[in-house]
């Protein structure tokens, strides 16, 4: 047991997919994997472990924002054991390119600060994803009927924003979409030598200001599950 995580040693999956939504995780332990256990119930913040064609897998929760993030993504990694973290996530579009239900697949993920940022100081640290988990799920998703996007994202602190402007450079930079968590997973992933990736579904678009319903964003997202799957065991 960690301070947030209730599950017992070796319950945890080397592997382990994070949905920022606790209920996200829940519908796709349910729904992917066989013999899905509930290992975390701590604050609510669900996580499973089971097996996917025979691989353990754990599904946790990161919660809202890369502070909370951080905290599971920290005693997955050094507790646990975990040594790949996939995220599963919804973001939402920055480029008309890019429609409602794609899949965007983060290469980068820009920010204005991480809970990482005191380490680096006047350095532009660059959060980037594993070269070889990114390559897998390209691959994978290539194969699905949903679009996918490969590129830089933009892993914000607020939702409600106020600094438009921030978006406006996001946007003119080529950033397809924004969420809030994958800076500081590819981050801590970094510095202790392990696999991390961010897989978002798009569920609203900041240019057309389409958006998807709650239980559309913590039920329907089964394609990028997969996608994430595959990669983690590619
Ligand atoms: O759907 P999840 O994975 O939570 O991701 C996005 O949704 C939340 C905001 O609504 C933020 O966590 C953002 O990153
Ligand atoms: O963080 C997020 C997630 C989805 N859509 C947004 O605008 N922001």
């Amino acid at each position: 047991m960690t301070i947030h995580i209730g599950a017992a040693p070796g319950e945890i999956a080397e592997t382990v997919l994070m949905p920022g939504d606790p209920l996200r995780a829940e519908w796709a332990a349910q729904t992917f994997l066989d013999d899905a256990k509930c290992v975390n119930r701590v604050r609510g913040m669900l996580g499973y472990t089971g097996t996917w064609k025979g691989n353990r897998v754990t599904i946790q929760g990161s919660g809202m924002g890369m502070p909370s993030l951080s905290i599971y993504a920290n005693e997955l990694i050094r507790d646990y054991g975990a040594r790949t973290l996939i995220r599963i996530g919804s973001c939402g579009a920055m480029q008309h390119s890019i429609n409602i239900r794609d899949v965007v697949i983060a290469m980068t993920a820009s920010t204005l600060s991480t809970p990482s940022r005191g380490i680096f100081k006047e350095l532009n640290y660059a959060p980037c994803a594993d070269y070889a988990l990114l390559e897998a799920a390209v691959a994978s998703a290539r194969k699905k009927d949903s679009a996918v996007h490969v590129g830089g994202i933009y892993s914000a602190d607020v939702f409600y924003d106020e600094r438009p402007d921030l978006n406006e450079q996001m946007i003119r930079h080529g950033i397809l979409g924004v969420e809030m968590e994958a800076a500081e997973l590819y981050t801590v992933a970094a510095r202790h030598g392990v696999r991390a990736l961010a897989i978002m579904t798009v569920s609203d678009h900041l240019l057309t200001q389409d958006a998807l319903p709650a239980e559309d964003r913590e039920r329907s997202f089964g394609d990028m599950v997969e996608i994430a799957l595959e990669a983690a065991f590619a």
